[in-house]
């Protein structure tokens, strides 16, 4: 109700007694109260206050309800004698809403009166919170203003209520709608028709360094990098028009000028039919013009920072930098369709570096890692940019060569890479000080005559490696059919080889060792032999290194060691003397197959002399770790048993470790006294012997078949000697037989 409506009613309406009644306006001096419905201007402003939708309620000065208009049953639910017998009866009894209702009667009623002949009596305007009959709350303003006659006398109140519940909650949503967008911390800005910026909020000026007032009016280029490529603007604008939205990362520009990356979402509002609306509400084809432009966005410097770390970490090698698994695995497959595509080869190799583990554990983690990361550098600088180098894990690296050719060019370049590979990588590494070496074994594969698909491919690749490092490490073999065949065989016989162990298909044989100048027998080694049930006798170098491989070299070496003390134990009962009892350890069943606890159960079971027994280990074995080898290498001579270094000559031959090792014999590898009587072999042999003289250990030379060897050896100062010339490994009996104990 706009004021001058208001003032003519507050003039013309007061309550009496119930009913309402009018005073005319211009009616100066006129006293007598007119009933409405008792004239024609009395009937128009009855149906004036019937028809009025807000309702009006009007009072005496004792807050007794005179007038109710009938607009109360819409507005509050409750016809007009209903409110007003609800009034009066409650009013008695009290309540909560009538205690309200009344108490802010009475503050009206006060403040009225109180300004009684003080000229014109303003209209209070107050909002009343109520809850209509049906239970919805409803929120009234109430304009309230004083029934005065014409001295200014208070005859009550005339309240006028509007319902502005809707009006109320607009305005509520309005403003929470413009503290969500000041506080929002998205940055947004409002753009108009032509694409000047019309409000832009807090979160965009903190984002963008623009205050509004250098932002208002400006054209979002202001922040948007205007140099985006043709086809992102057309993207855009092809996104708006079909519908009304886009989202996507764009570059923006601060205020300082540096630019920064932003998630960029775009919302039209476009004109119909002379309201605006959002894209979800414009339908079908007929589009409006677009009026406003909402763009919100975020910096996303940060989230993408990570981004970039999280994919670091999934699909690169932390340690080298290099493609892990993952990334290698994905390079691959599109490297093949690549060449599907257009026809070409790929070549992929698969490497694994030669005595890693020995590094690793002798000179430590740190240091092996850092082996791996100069690996890695060198991988790199042998290839091509847009070849790959991968790590896959442990020492084992992969390199693919894309987009070869031919068959022909691709072999040549594999070749090429290989080689240079393996001669880099057996150069000597810079570890903190230390010269560090290793080598490379490298198997090749081709697509798509080797493998079509990934999988196959680097199965391949890595037989073809596994053949490198039986063909004795440091080269690179190319992938053949009859490797796999091969591969085949090796695993069945892994399988026999464990089904073995369980049925103790195995047996030993005896090989005797000599003094090299009285021929007295000085000892006997135990070398085992696999019954196999098809193939008869295999002789170990068939199968130790399978054993040593899949683990079952534990089980079998510890039946070794038990079957040969046994028997040892039944000639010494049977006082059959054959001096000491050499047996083999191989290198993970000394490092993993608790060697000591297996010797102390040997001699307790069998109660072989221990100061009868030998145990012969390899260089390599002991040079897995040798703080653990001399650890172990003291506990196993604590118990009595001797120690000698099997094939000495054929690994490290290091004096320094030499030394410390607490061990009672060499024995000289076959290969040199096969060689003798070169003056090569003979050198070296003397050098081993002076060698180990000086370090008051034994020597053994093995491998004696000829009497020349034999007379080699002897002249040289070899103590002892075992071979062929002297005795064939035979089986105990046999042994016992021949050697006439
Ligand atoms: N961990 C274990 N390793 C074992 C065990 N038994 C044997 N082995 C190792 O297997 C390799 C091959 O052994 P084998 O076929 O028994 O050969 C031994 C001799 O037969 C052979 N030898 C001895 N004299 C001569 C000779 O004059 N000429 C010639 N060509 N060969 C000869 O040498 C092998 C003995 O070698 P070594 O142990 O170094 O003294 C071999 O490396 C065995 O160590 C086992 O139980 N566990």
């Amino acid at each position: 109700m706009n004021q001058n409506k208001w003032s003519a009613w507050r003039n013309m309406i007061f309550s009496h007694k119930g009913s309402l009644s009018w005073r005319g306006a211009g009616s100066e001096g006129d006293t007598a109260e007119t009933e409405i419905g008792a004239g024609s201007e009395a009937d128009y402003f009855r149906q004036l206050a019937e028809n009025l939708t807000d309702l009006v309620v009007t009072t005496d000065t004792d807050l007794n309800l005179t007038y109710v208009s009938p607009s109360a049953e819409r507005v509050l639910g409750y016809s007009a004698p209903a409110l007003r017998r609800f009034y009066q009866g409650r009013r008695r009894c009290g309540g909560d809403l009538l205690e309200r209702v009344t108490a802010f009667f009475g503050r009206e009623m006060q403040r009225v009166r109180s300004r009684r002949g003080g000229g014109r009596l303003s209209v209070s305007v107050a909002e009343f919170d109520i809850v209509h009959r049906r239970g919805q709350p409803l929120c009234l303003e109430i304009n309230t203003s004083a029934l005065q006659d014409r001295s200014g006398r208070v005859l009550g109140l005339l309240c006028i209520c509007r319902d502005i519940t809707a009006r109320k909650r607009a305005a509520d949503e309005l403003a929470l709608a413009s503290k969500v967008f000041q506080n929002s911390l998205t940055g947004i800005y409002i753009t108009g028709r032509r694409g000047e910026i019309l409000q832009v909020n807090r979160a965009f000026s903190r984002i963008t360094g623009f205050s509004p007032e250098e932002a208002l009016g400006r054209a979002p280029q202001l922040i948007d990098l205007d140099h985006y490529a043709e086809d992102v603007l057309h993207t855009i604008a092809e996104n708006l028009e079909r519908r009304d939205y886009w989202e996507g990362e764009l570059r923006c520009r601060h205020r300082d000028g540096h630019s920064f990356p932003a998630w960029v979402a775009l919302t039209v509002l476009r004109e119909t039919a002379g309201r605006e609306t959002s894209a979800q509400e414009t339908s079908g084809d007929k589009k409006g013009d677009i009026i406003n432009t909402i763009s919100t966005f975020t910096d996303i410097t940060e989230k993408k920072s990570s981004q970039v770390k999280i994919q670091r970490l999934a699909y690169f090698d932390p340690l080298s930098g290099l493609p892990n698994r993952s990334l290698f695995n994905d390079r691959l497959a599109r490297a093949l369709s690549r060449a599907q595509r257009t026809g070409t080869r790929v070549a992929l190799m698969f490497l694994d570096l030669d005595r890693f583990k020995a590094v690793n554990d002798s000179l430590g983690h740190a240091l092996g890692d850092a082996l791996l990361c100069q690996v890695a550098q060198r991988l790199r600088d042998c290839v091509r940019s847009e070849d790959t180098v991968a790590r896959m894990g442990g020492d084992e690296f992969t390199v693919i060569l894309g987009e070869l050719a031919d068959r022909q060019q691709a072999v040549t370049a594999a070749a090429h890479i290989a080689e240079k590979i393996r001669r880099l990588l057996s150069e000597p590494f810079h570890i903190r000080g230390r010269e560090v070496f290793t080598s490379t074994s490298i198997g090749i594969a081709f697509y798509p005559s080797d493998g079509a698909e990934p999988r196959t491919l680097l199965q391949n690749a890595d037989t073809a490696m596994y053949y490198a490092k039986s063909a004795g490490k440091n080269n690179f073999q190319f992938y053949t059919k009859a490797m796999n065949a091969k591969a085949m065989e090796r695993m069945e016989l892994e399988n026999a080889l464990h089904r073995a162990v369980r049925q103790t298909q195995f047996e030993l044989h005896y090989q005797p060792i000599l003094d090299s100048r009285s021929g007295a027998m000085v000892g006997v080694e135990a070398l085992v032999r696999w019954q196999h049930p098809e193939r008869g006798l295999v002789l170990p170098d068939a199968f130790i290194n399978i054993a040593e491989e899949s683990g079952t070299i534990k089980v079998l070496g510890a039946w070794v060691l038990r079957r040969a003390c046994q028997q040892l134990v039944t000639w010494e009962r049977h006082h059959q003397r054959v001096g000491r009892l050499a047996v083999n350890i191989s290198a993970r069943q000394f490092v993993e197959g608790h060697i000591l606890q297996t010797l102390r159960d040997v001699v307790d079971r069998t109660g072989v002399d221990p100061t009868h027994l030998e145990l012969e280990l390899t260089e390599s074995a002991l040079m897995q770790d040798h703080r653990y080898s001399v650890e172990v290498l003291e506990a196993i001579k604590s118990l009595g048993v001797r120690v000698a270094i099997d094939d000495f000559g054929s690994g490290y031959s290091s004096l320094n470790y030499l030394k410390k090792f607490p061990i009672d014999a060499i024995k000289i590898d076959q290969a040199f006294v096969k060689g003798l009587p070169s003056q090569e072999d003979k050198r070296i042999i003397q050098a081993i012997i002076a060698l180990a003289h000086s370090l008051g250990l034994k020597v053994v030379a093995e491998g004696v078949e000829t009497s020349l060897q034999l007379e080699c050896v002897r002249a040289l100062g070899c103590e002892e000697v075992q071979g062929f010339l002297l005795g064939k490994p035979v089986p105990a009996q046999q042994f016992a037989a021949q050697a006439v104990l």
